[in-house]
């Protein structure tokens, strides 16, 4: 084979190579550092977090309570509704060892009683949030966050803590459980990627 074509196909199959390589690479934030804490019931939550971790990468961890809230809704209500008026926060199973070692945390979770629910604010008052970077977000019955990322700010006044994002959701008291899916979890799907490129991340 002559000498010039030996270069241009070796060209070629480089160009081939560079661009199969780019359209796989996952775009991430440092996926080592990245985590993705969320607390989720009815699952719309974890829906929107396995987005983002799709999208940006990152350590996926569920909030679990050391005693279940009960299936039956009008009594999580009522209990939430007393957690809150007490300041009670409930005890967690989740435990973060390695903590320290990220430096971006999404933040996840539903609206309870038009804000943030307790076993969420236990996570950040038992944990050291400062200097990290604290990505808040949100899904809701259609009342919006509420107080929920206000009381991010109060629990983590030390953060850097970027825009939120907040989406409807399910509706349990109307039997909606998991709305967040088919061509439901499409648009949240693209939702997030405008906000993940407005707060620079994507
Ligand atoms: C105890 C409880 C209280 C709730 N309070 C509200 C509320 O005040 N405002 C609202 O918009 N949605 C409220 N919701 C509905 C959830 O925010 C909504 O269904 C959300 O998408 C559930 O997320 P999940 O599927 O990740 O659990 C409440 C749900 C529960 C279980």
């Amino acid at each position: 084979m002559n000498k010039s074509l030996v270069v241009i196909l070796s060209f070629l199959l480089f160009a081939v190579e560079m661009n199969c390589a780019n359209s796989q690479k996952k775009i991430s934030v440092g996926s080592e550092k990245t985590l993705i804490v969320y607390l989720s019931r009815t699952n719309n939550t974890k829906v929107v977090a396995e987005l983002i971790q799709h999208k940006v990468g990152g350590e996926l961890i569920v909030l679990i309570k050391e005693n279940p809230y009960p299936e039956d809704y009008q009594k999580i209500v009522d209990q939430v509704d007393r957690e809150n008026e007490e300041g009670y926060l409930p005890p967690l199973k989740t435990e973060i060892e390695d903590l320290e070692s990220y430096d971006t945390i999404f933040i996840g979770f539903p609206t309870w009683d038009m804000q943030m629910p307790p076993p969420m604010k236990s996570f950040l008052t038992q944990n050291d949030m400062s200097r990290k970077t604290i990505i808040p977000f949100n899904t809701n019955a259609g009342f919006g966050v509420g107080r929920g990322f206000e009381q991010l700010r109060e629990l983590c006044p030390e953060s850097d803590i970027l825009e939120g994002f907040s989406v409807e959701g399910g509706y349990e008291k109307r039997g909606v459980f998991l709305a967040i899916k088919g061509e439901r979890e499409e648009e949240v799907s693209d939702q997030l990627d405008t906000w993940l490129q407005k707060i620079g991340l994507l």
